[in-house]
């Protein structure tokens, strides 16, 4: 220790930090230590370490520069940030350039085709989503390009091959989902959806299966039909004006959600707004949107403490309390995850906006696609209340049990699904260590991989006219769907969409209602293009407003 309090050492510490050769070997060095593990949701570790690294080694040089000359000690401090700063600048870009060298030339991966960007970093994908266009379309454009099985990440690749869904998605698939489900989980708990581990989900997947069997569905049946009676007084008194399609069916999907989850009543159709908590809880949506592709962005971004999350966190506790003190008349799905007596947990709360999420976004985007494709073709419109018509000509309101067995009905709902899937650009999975094989094509072990419904639904091989709206491919023309495994909008296998009967309910009550009591039309200077050009992927599809107006049929029971 010196007479200023400095702690001086017999390691030449400013000849060891200054030089570069020093500074490049640590910087390989750590790139092969980082290539070793999963560190996408320790970069707030890594960047304390850094940090930390820095200041060290700048003390380590202040101190052994100070001791060594007849320098003041304001200028040994500047010497040493220097000293420090530039070879801190030398072993960052050896790791970003060994990063890069290795990703494009010995990367387990490199055999892939694809462009070269995206193997060397995802990191192009937020600046390209902020500035260019939306990603599922850029790969969409690299498939005709490079083929079935495109790079489009260091570790990730896309694929539309039909034989890839069983060894991904399917049953048996020994592919985990990747990281990028795991990026939230740190602030938001563990919902059943972003469960990476297969024995964990299967025993939460256990409480969601009856939550969502065939006795748990009719016991939500009535809870649907009221709130559908609820939409059709509201667009009844609203008839012949342009609306909004987009808010009314979100209004009805999160009416439902809360109704058949946990018993609230968002009664959103009857104050014709958005509920508070949505909106907090849909926020961060243009952000969210941008990271979405890079996990470890996503979840360093969600490390940031945010008083909306606390705020969300806080009034979803308060609903689950609420729905934890009472025993509900009619059970709901809450009744199946709730253990009595033992608490709501974070699990629980992300379950809760899970559920919310999962059951609104998903079917309110299909729907509003249903309207936009009854207005562009009239024909089908005309089609379409022609087969529900029949269905039950004395019924003013069609009942869900009504509309059980209604297959051109299934079929616009179907063809909507495939043209505009809510999960647009796939599902993220992780390869087993020893890889997989699809067809004699080995994918190495640890990679990631996803098949992208946009992509693969849009196919010609597997859809013939792929981008006509044609609702027969589903029923009396077979021959357009060429392989059906490429038509997975609720996925499948172990984690496909747990809600997919009720949500085939609720499509069907809620487009046979509208169309049975009105005829329905684009507003004056609509064409629905904005909605066709303006989809955005946030995991499930955003897609902008679109202005209908509903006009009352003649001739038809009245729902009254
Ligand atoms: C058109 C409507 C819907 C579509 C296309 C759809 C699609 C999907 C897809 C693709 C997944 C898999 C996600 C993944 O693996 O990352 C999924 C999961 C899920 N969906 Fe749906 N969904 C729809 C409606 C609903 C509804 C109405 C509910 C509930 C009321 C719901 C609840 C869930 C839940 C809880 C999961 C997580 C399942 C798990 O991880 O095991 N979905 N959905």
């Amino acid at each position: 220790m010196d007479q200023f309090g400095t702690l001086t050492s017999s390691i030449p510490w400013t000849t060891l930090i200054s030089s570069k050769f020093n500074a490049a070997l640590a910087g390989v060095f750590s790139h092969f230590l980082l290539a070793q593990w999963e560190l996408d949701f320790h970069v707030h570790h890594l960047l304390m370490f850094w940090l930390f690294g820095y200041g060290a080694a700048t003390y380590a040089v202040y101190a052994d520069s100070f001791a060594a000359s007849d320098a003041s000690p304001i200028s040994a401090v500047f010497s040493a940030i220097w000293i420090t700063f530039t070879s801190a600048a030398v072993y960052f870009s050896t790791i970003l350039c060994s990063m890069a060298i290795y990703r494009v030339f010995f990367h387990r991966l490199r055999k892939f085709p694809g462009p070269t960007m995206p193997a060397v970093s995802k990191l192009f994908c937020p600046w390209y989503i902020v500035t260019q266009r939306q990603l599922f379309l850029e790969v969409d454009d690299w498939h005709r390009k490079y083929g079935d099985y495109v790079r489009i990440g260091p570790q990730e690749l896309s694929i539309i091959d039909t034989n890839a869904v069983n060894p991904i998605l399917g049953a048996q698939s020994k592919c985990l989902k990747g990281p990028w489900y795991e990026a939230p989980c740190h602030t938001a708990g563990q919902s059943l959806h972003s469960e990476r581990s297969k024995i964990a989900h299967k025993e939460r997947r256990r409480h969601w299966d009856q939550a969502f069997s065939t006795k748990s569905i009719n016991g939500y049946i009535p809870r649907l039909e009221r709130i559908m009676l609820r939409l059709l007084c509201q667009i009844q008194a609203r008839t012949g004006k342009p609306l909004v399609i987009n808010h009314w069916i979100e209004f009805f999907a999160f009416d439902v959600t809360g109704d058949i989850g946990f018993s609230h009543d968002f009664n959103m159709i009857e104050r014709a707004e958005v509920d508070d908590l949505i909106k907090l809880v849909r926020g961060g949506g243009d952000l969210f949107m941008a990271f979405n592709p890079v996990p470890w962005l996503l979840s360093t971004f969600m490390r940031i403490p945010s008083s909306e999350f606390k705020d969300i966190l806080s009034r979803t506790y308060k609903i689950l309390r609420e729905r934890a003190a009472k025993t509900p008349s009619e059970t709901d799905v809450f009744s199946w995850l709730l253990k009595p007596g033992k608490g709501i947990s974070l699990n629980h709360n992300a379950d809760a906006r899970l559920l919310v999420l999962a059951g609104s976004d998903t079917s309110s985007s299909v729907l509003v696609f249903i309207f936009y494709y009854l207005c562009k073709y009239p024909d089908q419109l005309r089609k379409l209340q022609t087969v529900v018509d029949n269905v039950a000509r004395a019924k003013g309101f069609l009942d869900a049990h009504t509309l059980m067995n209604v297959p051109h009905l299934d079929g616009v709902i179907n063809e909507t699904m495939r043209l505009h899937p809510p999960v647009i650009f796939g599902l993220q999975r992780q390869t087993p260590p020893e890889g997989i094989m699809i067809g004699d094509k080995h994918i190495p072990g640890n990679s990631h991989v996803r098949i992208p419904h946009w992509s693969i639904q849009r196919d010609e091989r597997y859809f013939p006219n792929p981008l006509s709206f044609i609702p027969e491919r589903w029923t009396t023309e077979p021959e357009l769907i060429k392989d059906k495994r490429a038509f997975m909008p609720f996925n499948v296998g172990q984690h496909n969409c747990v809600g997919q009967r009720f949500a085939m309910i609720e499509m069907r009550v809620l487009v046979a209602n509208l169309i049975r009591q009105f005829d329905v039309t684009f507003a004056p200077g609509e064409d629905g293009n904005t909605i066709v050009n303006g989809v955005k992927d946030g995991f499930t599809t955003k897609i902008p407003d679109m202005n209908i107006v509903f006009t009352p049929r003649s001739g038809v029971t009245s729902f009254e």
